[in-house]
């Protein structure tokens, strides 16, 4: 698998806030990687590119870019630059594409205009922000987000003053285990994450492990797919991005894990599917977070089940690069599965999955390569409606997916 997102897009910020120099191993080149780094290279930071997955960032003083930052179609890149940016005390105008502009940034806002910075513009992108923080802040992170988290946490870097973010519900840490990793004094007790005296960091080698959200498709696939076995190597298993696992093992699923290991802070190691009788089952708004970015392919796997499935506690999921609460519960019914939305809720019976629509996407990879993946198990095929979009997060699904027999093709 590919690099991790999250972890991809914190390497280069934190290499581009560092002293000296920090060498990127394994960087997943995406879309919405690539614009992170065409990001820093505005604000002043040297990133370079010297091989397959191999960069380098050598940080120093950030200045403001001459010109809007395009953030793309990445939510990660806007709501983590802003807040380093804020901290660094410059002023940077952030602009994205149609999805991007239509996502929710007060919830990033607030907490940096807490802390000192000034904001031009609504809630929405475009938006200037200005440095520097000067106040501290306790932040209480709700909705559950890790990237609201991990901008309180990189603007906080420019201020002495006290700066913590409380989760009721966590969300992912790879920005807390990295800043440490960096060599900043993170305090962490139960939900509660600080940043201590020592906020400077130094550059180091940092090697990206496989991204879970993206195996997650290729795993999807051996669930359902009668006579699959597929095994996803190096792949990142934090507990708070391991949801998915949990959830096919939840399921019913033939899943084991292997060769579990530490690198850089994380936890990684190796995941096997084997195809076999799933179960539907009920999933809690508090187990959300850890599978986010996966409740689309989720869904997908609860076509292939016996019986009802019920993940509750999706209003996140229609304020990302689509509603993808109702575009899933959409396009699985087009494709014959029984699928409901339910206030926040997706419902999803199991059952034959007839295929034979062409699903819409909105440009959301993660719909696309979910609504690709329910066509390998469908009787007839599964033509989604746009697919280029999958270059923002997975830009070789297609030879991934090939690579494990999936039919794949496009069309005119
Ligand atoms: O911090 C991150 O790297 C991410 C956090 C999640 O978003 P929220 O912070 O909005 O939950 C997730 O959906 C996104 O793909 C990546
Ligand atoms: C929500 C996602 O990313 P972002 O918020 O960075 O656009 C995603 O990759 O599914």
């Amino acid at each position: 698998m590919p690099g991790d997102k999250s972890l991809s897009h914190r390497a280069l910020i934190v290499g581009a806030l560092a002293a000296g120099e920090t060498v990127i191993a394994g960087l997943l080149e995406s879309a919405d990687v690539l614009a992170t780094a065409t990001a820093l290279r505005a604000f002043g930071a040297r990133v370079e590119h010297f091989g397959p997955g191999r960069w380098r960032v050598i940080g120093g003083a950030w200045q403001s870019p001459a010109v809007p930052i395009d953030c793309g179609n990445s939510g990660t890149s806007v709501r983590l630059l802003m807040g380093a940016a804020a901290g660094q005390g410059v002023t940077a105008t952030f602009i994205g594409d149609a999805s991007l502009s239509k996502r929710p940034m007060r919830r990033v806002k607030a907490p940096l205009e807490a802390m000192g910075a000034v904001f031009e513009g609504g809630d929405t992108l475009p938006l200037t922000v200005s440095g520097p923080v000067c106040q501290g802040i306790a932040h209480v992170n709700v909705p559950a987000s890790a990237q609201v988290k991990s901008a309180v946490l990189l603007a906080g870097l420019g201020t002495e003053q006290p700066v913590e973010v409380a989760e009721p519900v966590p969300s992912r840490d790879h920005s807390e285990i990295m800043l440490a990793e960096f060599g900043a004094e993170v305090i962490r007790e139960g939900n509660v994450v600080r940043l201590g005296a020592n906020r400077r960091l130094s550059g180091r080698l940092v090697t990206i492990a496989g991204d879970p959200s993206s195996a997650a498709f290729a795993l999807g696939a051996a669930a359902i797919v009668p006579g699959s076995e597929v095994t996803v190597e190096n792949v990142l298993l934090n507990p708070h991005r391991s949801g998915f696992v949990m959830a096919l093992q939840r399921m019913g699923a033939d899943l084991a894990m292997s060769n579990i290991r530490g690198q850089n802070g994380e936890t990684i190691g190796d995941v096997r599917v084997r195809f076999g009788p799933l179960f539907g089952a009920e999933f809690t708004a508090e187990e959300i977070p850890s599978m986010v970015d996966e409740i689309p392919i989720l869904a997908v796997v609860a076509a292939g089940a016996r019986g009802e499935t019920r993940i509750e506690g999706l209003d996140e999921l229609r304020h990302k690069e689509s509603d993808r609460l109702a575009l899933m519960a959409e396009g699985l019914a087009a494709c014959g599965v029984e699928a409901f939305a339910e206030g926040d809720a997706l419902v999803v019976r199991g059952g034959p999955i007839r295929g034979e629509a062409e699903v819409r996407t909105e440009g959301d990879h993660r719909i696309a390569m979910s609504h690709l993946v329910l066509g390998l198990a469908a009787e007839q095929p599964v033509t989604v409606d746009e697919a280029e979009m999958i270059a923002t997060s997975f830009p070789t699904f297609r030879e991934a997916m090939r690579g494990i027999g999936a039919k794949i093709e496009e069309v005119a």
